[in-house]
């Protein structure tokens, strides 16, 4: 059977002390959660250290929105695993679309990213998706194809979390049809080794729309940006029905 995950991308949202009013909004909720969903925070770096200790002996297990694939070095803005794992994180967001748009990331760094998490028993959560004018295309199927190939290489899919991002559904409220995320999520697990591997689906996941999103056979879990911000609405998601 394979693991549902439903994770918060906070991206570059909350100090520690909004951080901390969340947690006191969002806990109560999880007494409702079934057991076998897997609920994960990714807040700023900043972050980390004190959600590490609010949240040991609950159920929420902490992700980074980034790790360089060195130990350590100079390498200034980026973080290195044992920092991370130091500190309690077990998963790793990886090859998000606004690090690949932003932040020069290439399939390339991607994949020495993920080779890096792996090593040091993160498990990463590693982005795919096509943009607006790919799909228009009917370059969506290729595309992502593309970035599975490159970013995959020599990585242990026993550890593994697939997200499915279509661009131009960040943060626009333009959900993928539930229906079409299947398919692609659906393509993506036809491309891989290990049928097992859990594939999230992200892109303007809402509370509105999460039932319908969760009652798609192919899809394993979300990555949640905008409506993980709010305690309420995160945790209506974390409860879909
Ligand atoms: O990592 C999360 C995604 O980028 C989705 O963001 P969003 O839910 O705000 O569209």
């Amino acid at each position: 059977m394979r693991k549902i995950v439903i994770a918060g991308n906070w991206k570059m949202f909350k100090t520690q002390a909004e951080s901390a009013a969340f947690l006191s909004g969002f806990l109560p909720h999880l007494e409702e959660t079934p057991s076998i969903r897997e609920v994960v925070l990714c807040p700023p770096f900043t972050d980390l250290s004190l959600l590490s200790k609010f949240l040991h002996g609950s159920r929420v297990n902490l992700g980074a929105q980034n790790v360089h694939w060195e130990e350590n070095g100079a390498y200034t803005g980026e973080i290195a695993a044992p920092m991370l794992t130091e500190i309690g994180v077990r998963y790793v967001i990886v090859g998000h679309s606004e690090r690949r748009q932003f932040f020069g990331e290439t399939d390339v760094t991607v994949n020495l990213r993920l080779k890096a998490a792996q090593k040091h028993g993160l498990t990463p959560i590693l982005c795919v998706g096509e943009t607006k004018q790919q799909r228009d295309a009917g370059e969506t199927e290729s595309i992502i194809s593309t970035q599975l190939e490159k970013d995959l290489v020599d990585i242990d899919q026993n550890n593994l979390i697939i997200a499915y991002e279509p661009i131009w559904a960040i943060g626009t409220g333009d959900t993928c049809e539930s229906k079409e995320a299947n398919r692609v999520i659906g393509l993506i697990r036809s491309q891989l080794t290990n049928p097992l591997v859990p594939i999230q689906y992200g892109g303007s996941v809402k509370p509105n729309n999460i039932d319908e999103i969760m009652a798609q056979p192919e899809i394993d879990g979300a990555l949640v940006g905008g409506a993980s911000l709010e305690a309420d609405s995160f945790a209506r998601i974390v409860n879909y029905q």
